[in-house]
C-alpha cells in the first residue's frame, strides 16, 4: 500500500453541488432511521457510535470530536456522484476528525470555527484510502440535512410542487452556518422574502450584500436585514437557527398564531437546544436526526421526539399537516460518510 491520498480543500469544492450533497444526505437520514426501526425490508446497515468529545482546555469552548460510521448497502443517485453506475449499491467506512474552537472568529484573520478532516477506509480490509478536508463537507451537509428536513416536514404537508410554493425564511445567526443555510435555501427553494438577523448587525449586513451579488441562486429573494431575531421569525414560513447562544433568541409568542411553520436548530451552545425557548419545544413536533445520539446528546431536552427525518423519508411517520415541526439538527457521522464517498466517486468521474 502506498498511503492513503489526500484531498484537499481546493478539489473538494471543485464537485460540491446541492444535488449530490442532498442526495448523499438523505440516504444517510434514511440508512440511519431503517436502521433503529429495525427495517428489514431495507438493505442499509448501519454502525454509527456515539461521537467522543476531547474539551480541549477547562471550557466547552475548545472540542475535539471523534465521528465514525459505516454505513453499508446504500446508493448514490446524484448525477455528479454516478461514476461507474448510479444505481451500484455502497459501503462506506469513514471517521470525521472535526473541531469546535469558538474563539477563531476573534482571529486576525479570523478562521473557521468548525474544521474537520475525514479518514476514508477501505471497507473491505480496513485499510485507510484517503484522507479529505472534511470542513466544507461538515458546512455543506449540515445545510443539506435542514434542506431535507424541510423538504419532507415542511413541503411534504402540500399538494403542490415545491418549485411552486414560495416560502419567506428567517436565518437566525449569520456565521458560516447561517450563510450556507441562506444559500441552500435560496437554491432548493422558491424563497419570495430572506429575513436575516445576527447579534452584530453589521455581520448580517455583509451577508445581504454578499447574497444580493451571487448569481448562482436558483431563486433571488428579498433580502431584509433584521433588528431582533423575533423581527425576523414572525412572518417566516421557514426559520433557520445557527449560533452558539445558550439563551434562547425567540420564543413561541414571536411565532404568532400561524401554524404550518418549520424549524431547523442546527446550532449547539453549552445546553445543544439552548438557542431555540421552551415552549417553542413544546408547541412543535420535534424530529432529529438520529435518536440514538439525541438520547446521549440532548440531556434534558424539554419534549418528546416525534421521530428521525429518516422516518419521515421511509413514510413510517407523516407529521400533522397544521403542526409546527422542528428539526434539531446534531450532525451525523453518517452524513459525512456518505458524502464524502459521493465527493470521492464526483473527482474519480472528472479526472478520468
Ligand atoms: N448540527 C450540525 O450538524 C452542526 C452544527 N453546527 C453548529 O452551528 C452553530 C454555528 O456554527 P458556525 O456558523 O460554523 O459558527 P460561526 O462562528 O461561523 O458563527 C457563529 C454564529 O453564532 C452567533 N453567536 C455566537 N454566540 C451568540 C450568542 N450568545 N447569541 C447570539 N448569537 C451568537 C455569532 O454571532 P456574532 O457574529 O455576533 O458573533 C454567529 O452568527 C454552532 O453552534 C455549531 O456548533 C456546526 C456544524 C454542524
Ligand atoms: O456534526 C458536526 O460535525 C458538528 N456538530 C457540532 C459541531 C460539529
Amino acid at each position: 500500500m502506498s498511503g492513503p491520498i489526500y484531498y484537499g480543500a481546493e478539489l473538494v469544492r471543485r464537485v460540491l453541488t446541492w444535488q449530490l450533497v442532498n442526495d448523499a444526505v438523505e440516504e444517510a437520514l434514511k440508512a440511519v432511521a431503517a436502521q433503529s426501526r429495525n427495517a428489514p425490508q431495507l438493505p442499509y446497515v448501519v454502525s454509527q457510535p456515539m461521537r467522543s468529545v476531547t474539551i480541549a482546555g477547562t471550557e466547552r469552548s475548545q472540542l475535539l470530536f471523534t465521528m465514525p460510521a459505516y454505513v453499508g448497502n446504500y446508493r448514490l443517485t446524484a448525477a455528479g456522484a454516478a461514476g461507474d453506475a448510479g444505481n451500484a449499491t455502497r459501503s462506506t467506512l469513514a471517521c470525521k476528525l472535526v473541531t469546535s474552537f469558538r474563539g477563531n472568529q476573534e482571529l486576525q484573520p479570523p478562521l473557521p470555527s468548525i474544521a474537520a478532516n475525514i479518514l476514508l477506509f477501505n471497507a473491505g480490509t480496513g485499510e485507510i484510502d484517503a484522507i479529505m478536508s472534511g470542513t466544507d463537507i461538515t458546512t455543506w451537509r449540515t445545510a443539506a440535512a435542514s434542506v431535507v428536513a424541510t423538504k419532507y416536514l415542511y413541503f411534504g404537508r402540500f399538494n403542490a410542487a415545491i418549485s411552486e410554493l414560495p416560502i419567506k425564511v428567517a436565518i437566525i445567526g449569520c456565521g458560516t452556518q447561517g450563510e450556507i443555510h441562506a444559500v441552500a435555501m435560496c437554491s432548493n427553494f422558491k424563497v419570495e422574502q430572506l429575513l436575516l438577523y445576527n447579534r452584530t448587525a453589521t455581520r448580517a449586513q455583509q451577508l445581504a450584500d454578499k447574497l444580493r451579488k451571487m448569481t448562482n441562486l436558483q431563486h433571488t429573494p428579498e433580502i431584509i436585514v433584521c433588528n431582533s431575531a423575533r423581527d425576523a421569525v414572525r412572518d417566516a414560513n421557514v426559520i433557520c437557527v445557527a449560533t452558539f447562544s445558550r439563551e434562547p433568541l425567540f420564543n413561541a409568542c414571536d411565532l404568532g398564531s400561524k401554524r404550518g411553520l418549520h424549524i431547523n436548530a442546527v446550532g449547539a451552545g453549552e445546553v445543544a437546544f439552548g438557542e431555540v425557548a421552551t415552549d417553542v419545544y413544546q408547541q412543535s413536533e420535534v424530529f432529529v436526526d438520529s435518536l440514538a445520539n439525541a438520547e446521549h446528546e440532548l440531556k434534558g431536552f424539554p419534549v418528546c421526539i416525534a421521530g428521525e427525518v429518516g422516518n419521515v423519508i421511509n413514510k413510517d411517520y407523516k407529521p400533522e399537516p397544521t403542526s409546527m415541526t422542528l428539526f434539531q439538527s446534531m450532525g451525523m457521522a453518517s452524513e459525512d460518510a456518505c458524502v464524502a464517498e459521493a465527493v470521492r466517486s464526483a473527482l474519480l468521474t472528472i479526472d478520468s
